[in-house]
């Protein structure tokens, strides 16, 4: 009995030793080793990109299954990402990891290996050669029917923006797009927009999505082209973003000041994708571009998309009257959208989404306002009720005197922008009725109850208004240095608006 247990202790002892150590797994590995000795291998190489360099989607698609393949965690080294959720992790097989996959009882190895040379990428498979027959083929539309149900299931949006084309030759693989998840969260129903026009669009895109026969029919590329134009701080931008939710394509925003050569980058663009160029008026007019005028008519008019399909074109531009018409035709732009500034019924829509307030005492008095014309963009109205989010009643009072001081004084978006900022600034300040003195003939607005005074102060800078709040000043030298600040400010903003209008001419 003592000389048995004398044998198993040891014998406890050493399979402790086993399970706690990397022993058996180096034994594991040894064996698999020996056994590689006695098959013979057949190798495929699925390379990231063909020698067009466009993008081989097979390499995509392993990828994208080899990554959700449980082992990933036991490979040595893995590469951690957050996902697109907040509580997502995201597991990547580093580079030059070996990973196994089982495929109907036969055991298949792949490798992601770089090349030295280019710094291009292409996944490695070995299968044993006996099993090839088989099962190679089947193996294959596994890995596709895998990936779309991936692909559906994450349903996740990408945005693509191009590197730099000089960044390339510098080894960086060919790789002409980088990307991230596209999180913008505008819908249609967030755009502020005439419901007419929205529901045009929205049917515009639905009759496209479902016209693959008939453009195939009558012999043109899938392909719809856009053309958003309007000023700035419109919503051009938030309606690509509520585009791309609606028909959740990965975006691809082009800067054409990084690219010498259109049909390579949308060599690597995928299909069921928004590609994106915005303010192409400027590119245009101050060719701050390497490319040629006919290369960017040729990519409009789709030459270019010689491997894609089912794609929309958008364009922004915040004046299309100095656009060569060329760049106008039918064809080359399919439907326009004008993004105006922000009038009555705009502004309605942004008072519900930021308030819920479907009516409200100023309204008459805002609408008043907008009834001599638009000055602010929905941007600059939305910033007012942002920065006023508290209260209402302070944020429409905003709105009602900006909107009367910019038809009076500035002329330029920044000096707006700047008149908003200094404006909601003065929140802080002690309450003010004005912006502006009366003595500039601006109707004061209506004052509203205790909880809902709006302190818009004249006073800019912070370091004066810890002295006013603090009564450091008496009550007249306070209303001087306000009116002093309000001249000074006047006086350059008119210096401003004369320093444009010369410039204009
Ligand atoms: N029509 C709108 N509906 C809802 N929000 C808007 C609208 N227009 C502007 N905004 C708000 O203003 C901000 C700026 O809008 P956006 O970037 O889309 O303007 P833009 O027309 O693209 O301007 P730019 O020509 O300067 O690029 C966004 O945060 C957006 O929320
Ligand atoms: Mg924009």
């Amino acid at each position: 009995m003592f000389l048995y247990l004398l044998a198993i202790i040891p014998l406890c002892l050493l399979v402790k030793f086993v399970s706690k150590t990397s022993i058996l797994h180096i034994l594991k590995k040894w064996l698999r080793l020996l056994q590689d000795k006695f098959y013979v291998y057949q190798f495929y190489k699925v390379p990231q990109f063909n020698h067009n360099m466009q993008e081989n989607q097979l390499y995509r698609k392993i990828s994208t299954y080899l990554n959700s393949l449980p082992c990933v965690e036991d490979s040595d080294f893995t590469n951690l990402f957050s996902g697109s959720k907040s509580n997502d992790i995201n597991l990547v097989l580093n580079a030059d990891q070996k990973i196994v996959d089982n495929f109907l009882g036969s055991r298949i190895s792949w490798i992601n290996e770089k090349d030295e040379k280019t710094g291009a990428r292409s996944f490695v498979l070995k299968i044993r050669r006996n099993d090839k027959r088989q099962i190679l083929r089947a193996y294959l539309q596994h890995i596709h029917s895998k990936f779309d149900e991936i692909e559906q299931r994450r349903k996740e949006v990408r945005l693509f923006v191009n590197v730099n084309d000089e960044s390339n030759r510098n080894g960086n693989g060919n790789r002409r797009w980088v990307s991230v998840p596209f999180t913008h969260p505008a819908t249609f129903d967030t755009v502020v927009m005439e419901q007419d026009l929205k529901n045009k669009v929205k049917a515009d895109l639905e009759t496209f999505l479902k016209s693959k026969q008939h453009y195939n029919r009558i012999g043109r590329i899938w392909k719809r082209n856009y053309l958003l134009h309007g000023p700035s701080g419109t919503g051009k931008s938030t309606f690509i973003a509520a585009m791309a939710n609606f028909l959740t394509y990965d975006v691809y925003n082009i800067d054409l000041s990084k690219v010498s050569d259109l049909k390579l980058l949308l060599l690597q663009s995928t299909n069921k994708s928004l590609i994106v160029i915005e303010d192409l008026d400027s590119y245009l007019c101050n060719n701050s571009t390497a490319l040629s005028f006919s290369a960017i008519l040729n990519f409009m008019d789709g030459i270019f998309s010689c491997c894609g399909d089912e794609r929309v074109m958008i364009f922004t531009m915040n004046s299309k009257d100095q656009i060569d018409p060329a760049v106008l035709r039918p064809g080359r732009i399919d439907h326009y959208i004008h993004f105006p500034l922000c009038d009555f019924n705009a502004f309605k829509s942004l008072a519900n989404s930021h308030f819920g307030l479907k009516d409200h005492k100023l309204f008459p008095q805002v609408e008043e306002n907008f009834q001599t014309g638009s000055v602010l963009s929905p941007a600059e109205i939305s910033e007012i009720m942002i920065s006023n989010r508290s209260s209402p009643s302070r944020a429409l009072k905003l709105v009602i005197s900006t909107h009367q001081n910019s038809k009076l004084v500035p002329s330029r978006t920044s000096d707006k922008i700047e008149m908003i900022h200094n404006n909601i600034e003065a929140d802080l300040a002690p309450k003010h009725p004005l912006w502006l003195s009366k003595s500039r003939s601006v109707r004061p607005v209506e004052e509203s109850s205790e909880s809902d005074k709006y302190p818009q102060g004249l006073i800019k800078s912070k370091s004066v208004r810890p002295m006013v709040e603090s009564g450091a000043f008496g009550k007249e030298s306070v209303n001087d240095l306000r009116k002093f600040y309000g001249l000074i400010r006047i006086k350059s903003s008119r210096k401003k608006s004369l320093d444009f209008d010369t410039s204009e001419k």
